[in-house]
């Protein structure tokens, strides 16, 4: 999905908590990519308004049409309009770039984008931020916007009616407003008295669907509107048409970050809401690394280990083809038994995967490795079992490794799937390696001993799955927490470890 342009049309407040800044940051924490064209300069803070600066309108409309010349649009929040000519001038700049139908309508050539209109006249401090002249043509604004979202005050202004004294009050003053005006009403209750702090979105056919919450005890409700608004219009570009959804879901985040809002100290006022304090919560400040720098850094992390086992007495005369047969039958013997409890192991990834896909992944994998591979031994142990004649015993190095398996398998999927990937990634790198001659040319040759052996390595459906193996284990660890990484970097280091000491566990000289 492509991340939505979210634009704030609004004033400033160079504290940060209402206005254009808080705007930009409830856009971000609702998933969208913010813009600001700014209709005034407000010298203001937590305690109140100082002075107000309206640049001219041309340089307004320059703004906006610097906007919609060159980016896509997929919702516009507006916010503090002033006066009444930058109303109009906004209100030209709409209907030259999406029409005076609204989105419902839209035109064969014109952008259609969701309007969410904040009507804001009165800032918390008491100080007025829209010319008291101006709210009517603020009124006739209303049928281009697809969302309006009064306070208390605000929706008696626009009706020309007193402040509701009740919830009740409120919802038919929303209905009414949303009836004259053809648009959606969020009336909200930030301004009631009492536990309750619920909103209600009103349509023009008069559904009414409330939002109830209570109240949260905090003096900290600086750009509480502005920023659900502009969080209204991130969500609604993220879900075009959800209404409900996009109020019930920036609600949440709102509420939420109204309640942390005790941990920012910003002014000695009525100070701004913590616009990321669930993110930050959930998602921490570092950065996690890509899933290819994690292929890179395990690769490179476990070189020695790669080295060492590319070295040994069993891989170097496997691959000139001095290798003891006997001692080749002790190494068939062990991984058959491996290959076993290996196939659990990678069951209970299937179990616990979280995707189908990942789910069918590991039940392939688990049915490959009891199937085709134990199939394979079996064909090289016929005579070797016949002479042992009871079901051969694992080795200490194959306890060792199974039971390391086993125990991340318990430690969750993540875990899990770290301590199997150096069975499969560690393996057909050796393979491909022996098939090609890079470890002895002569492994190359047709009449190498174990040239039918050799030529299993050369499987390139096994290669396909180790693909999609490290694939699936660096998506897990770059999504993972660094604890839980770190973790999986530790199990699949110490498998590498054991698959190492598997091979080496032959005798051979
Ligand atoms: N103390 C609170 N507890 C829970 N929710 C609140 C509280 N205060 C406001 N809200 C919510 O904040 C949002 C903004 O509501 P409010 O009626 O305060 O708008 P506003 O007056 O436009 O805001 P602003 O403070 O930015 O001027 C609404 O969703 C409202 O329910
Ligand atoms: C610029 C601006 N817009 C809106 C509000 C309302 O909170 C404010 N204080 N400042």
């Amino acid at each position: 999905m492509l991340t939505p342009n979210v634009l704030s049309i609004a004033g400033t407040d160079p504290t940060g908590g209402a206005g254009i800044q808080a705007d930009l940051k409830s856009i971000a924490a609702g998933g969208g990519y913010g813009m600001a064209v700014v209709t005034a300069l407000v010298a203001q803070n937590t305690r109140g308004v100082r002075a107000v600066h309206i640049p001219e309108a041309g340089f307004l409309r320059a703004q906006l049409d610097a906007v919609s010349d060159d980016v896509r649009i997929d919702a516009v929040k507006i916010g503090m309009l002033a006066n009444v000519e930058v109303i109009t001038t906004v209100t030209e700049w709409l209907q030259a770039v999406r029409g005076d139908a609204g989105s419902d309508r839209e035109g064969p050539t014109l952008a259609a984008f969701p309007v969410i209109l904040d009507p804001v006249m009165i800032a918390a401090s008491g100080d007025p931020l829209l010319a008291p002249e101006a709210v009517a043509a603020l009124r006739a604004l209303l049928p281009l916007a697809d969302l309006v979202t009064p306070n208390l005050h605000e929706l008696a202004a626009l009706t020309a009616e007193a402040v509701a004294g009740s919830w009740s009050e409120a919802l038919a003053q929303g209905a009414r407003l949303a009836a004259a005006s053809r648009v959606r009403v969020l009336v909200k209750g930030g301004h009631l008295a009492g536990a309750a702090a619920p909103d209600a979105l009103v349509a023009p056919d008069g559904t009414v669907t409330e939002f109830p919450g209570a109240r949260i005890a905090t003096p900290h409700t600086h750009g509480t509107g502005c920023s659900l608004s502009a969080g209204i219009a991130a969500r609604l570009a993220r879900a075009p048409g959800d209404w409900a959804g996009a109020v019930a879901r920036s609600r949440a985040w709102l509420r939420e970050s109204l309640a942390a809002a005790d941990q920012l100290r910003v002014g000695g006022g009525s100070g701004p809401l913590h616009h990321f304090f669930g993110l930050w919560e959930r998602g921490g400040l570092d950065t996690a690394p890509s899933p290819a720098t994690i292929r890179a850094e395990w690769w490179d992390g476990i070189a020695a280990i790669r080295a060492d086992t590319e070295a040994l007495g069993f891989i170097r005369t496997l691959a000139d083809g001095t290798l003891d047969r006997a001692h080749f039958l002790e190494y068939v013997v062990q991984d058959s038994i491996y290959l076993r409890a290996y196939a659990r192991v990678l069951a209970r990834l299937s179990e616990i995967a979280p995707s189908p896909e990942e789910q069918g992944f590991w039940a392939r994998s688990a049915h490959a490795a009891i199937m085709g591979e134990l199939e394979l031994h079996r064909a090289r142990l016929g005579d070797a079992d016949d002479r042992a004649g009871a079901a051969p015993l694992p080795s200490a190095t194959t306890n060792g490794y199974v039971n390391h398996l086993l125990a991340a398998s318990t430690r969750g999927y993540a875990e899990a799937v770290a301590a199997v990937l150096p069975c499969f990634w560690m393996y057909a790198d050796l393979g491909a390696r022996l098939v090609n001659g890079d470890i002895d040319a002569r492994a190359r040759s047709a009449q190498h001993p174990y040239a039918e052996w050799i030529a299993t390595y050369d499987n390139a459906e096994f290669a396909a799955d180790t693909e999609t193996a490290i694939g699936y284990v660096t998506a897990a660890a770059a999504a993972a927490t660094p604890e839980i990484r770190e973790r999986m970097w530790r199990a699949f280091a110490a498998a590498a470890g054991w698959e190492r000491e598997f091979f080496g566990q032959t005798p051979a000289r």
